[in-house]
């Protein structure tokens, strides 16, 4: 008996195939198997087995934190690659992204990432390791994806079913760390972005983010991008918000809102040990909070100051969009079966693209 061993997919492996269109029906297909047979779904649905993620710290630190996150993710159904809008057979995935959170290491000299991870996928037959695969920008573009499909399905369909194509929005940018990077950019090429509105705690960094999207939309878009004093600033004509920092204290409020009515917030950041400090109580408090999943939201949100509305793949699901005039949130709090698909779409794409790991 012989054990074969893992293939390795590096990250400059992993860049070459990532795309928007991939990744976003990858996290779309997470998102609907996560969602319980009770809520809207026939049977033979695809389905999700993902117990919580544990969190280690490392020392006595909380600002240090390994965590692992595994998921079985059956029954699901992606087109592939090189034939679009052609169905392959449902799928079944196997895996564990593993992942660490130092919030320090930008501090570093040289800067690190907040955020390195992999993901390790698994042979659902045999229960073999089959690949290891860097996951620090697989990490990135789906919690940006999951912030997209939240923005499309709780804000645009309120609206109607093209409005994701045709309605301008004004968008802020609270924390321009990698994660605030990629929304920036994300958000301009998906939506029709009139105004960005760009803040983070150390300017310079909003400024060179300003900089590097102005140089990239030059003469092909309309948005006007502006760098602001304040996340007050940044959000009060904003109909989405996407806020990402590590801040322990809430950095936006309801009466930073823009007439306090019809705004979507990506909510993706954490505080140390909590993962809803940054946007205030009384905020959610008059909002309508939807999550990734619930298995994560029992564990990670204890003491969240509502009741959660709903599941996001039961809205997408189920087409129930909040009110045109709602206040809606997307706790975003990341979740395996995201990693599980997006990984293996990574993979389907480099083996039929013929490409060395
Ligand atoms: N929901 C999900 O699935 C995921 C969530 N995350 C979370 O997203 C957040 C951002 O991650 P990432 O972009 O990779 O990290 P980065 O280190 O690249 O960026 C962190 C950002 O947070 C800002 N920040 C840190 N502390 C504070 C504070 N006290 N007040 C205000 N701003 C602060 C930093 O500002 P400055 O430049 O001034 O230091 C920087 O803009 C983290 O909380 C991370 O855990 C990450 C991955 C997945
Ligand atoms: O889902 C993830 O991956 C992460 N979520 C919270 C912070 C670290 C990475």
């Amino acid at each position: 008996m012989s054990a074969k061993s893992p293939v390795y997919y590096n990250a400059d492996a992993v860049r070459r195939v990532l795309n928007w269109p991939l990744v976003n029906e990858a996290v779309e297909s997470a998102l609907k198997a996560v969602v319980k047979p009770r809520d809207q779904k026939p049977p033979g649905s695809s389905f999700a087995i993902q117990p919580k993620r544990s969190f280690t710290a490392c020392g006595d630190n909380s600002n240090k934190i390994l965590f692992t996150m595994p998921a079985f993710v059956g029954n699901y159904s992606i087109a592939s690659e090189e034939s679009p809008g052609k169905v392959v057979s449902p799928r079944s995935t196997l895996a564990c992204k593993l992942v660490t959170s130092f919030g320090g290491n930008p501090q570093r000299d040289p800067p690190l990432p907040s955020i390195h991870a992999h993901v390790l996928l698994f042979d659902n037959q045999t229960g073999q390791l089959s690949a290891i695969m860097a996951g620090t920008d697989l990490t990135t573009w789906r919690t940006v994806s999951a912030s997209l499909v939240a923005t499309k399905h709780l804000y645009f369909r309120r609206f109607g079913s093209l409005a994701e194509t045709e309605r301008e929005i004004n968008v802020a940018i609270v924390g321009c760390g990698v994660q605030g990077q990629l929304h920036a950019a994300a958000f301009c090429e998906h939506f029709r972005v009139k105004q960005l509105n760009l803040y983070n705690r150390t300017e310079a960094k909003a400024q060179e983010l300003a900089e590097q999207l102005q140089r990239e939309l030059r003469g092909e878009s309309a948005t006007q991008i502006a760098v602001c004093r304040s996340a007050k600033e940044a959000c009060q004509d904003a109909d989405v918000i996407c806020i990402a920092t590590f801040s322990k204290e809430a950095l936006i409020h309801i009466e930073d809102l823009k007439s306090k009515q019809g705004v979507h917030i990506n909510a993706v950041g954490a505080g140390p040990g909590c993962h809803f400090s940054e946007v205030a109580p009384d905020l959610y408090r008059q909002a309508q909070v939807y999550v990734d999943c619930y298995a994560n939201a029992e564990a990670e949100l204890k003491g969240f100051p509502v009741p959660i509305t709903a599941e996001l793949g039961a809205i997408i699901l189920d087409g129930n969009y909040p009110e045109k005039t709602a206040i809606s949130v997307f706790q975003s709090m990341g979740m395996a079966s995201e990693d599980a698909c997006v990984a293996q779409a990574v993979q389907d794409a480099i083996l039929s693209r013929g490409e060395a790991s």
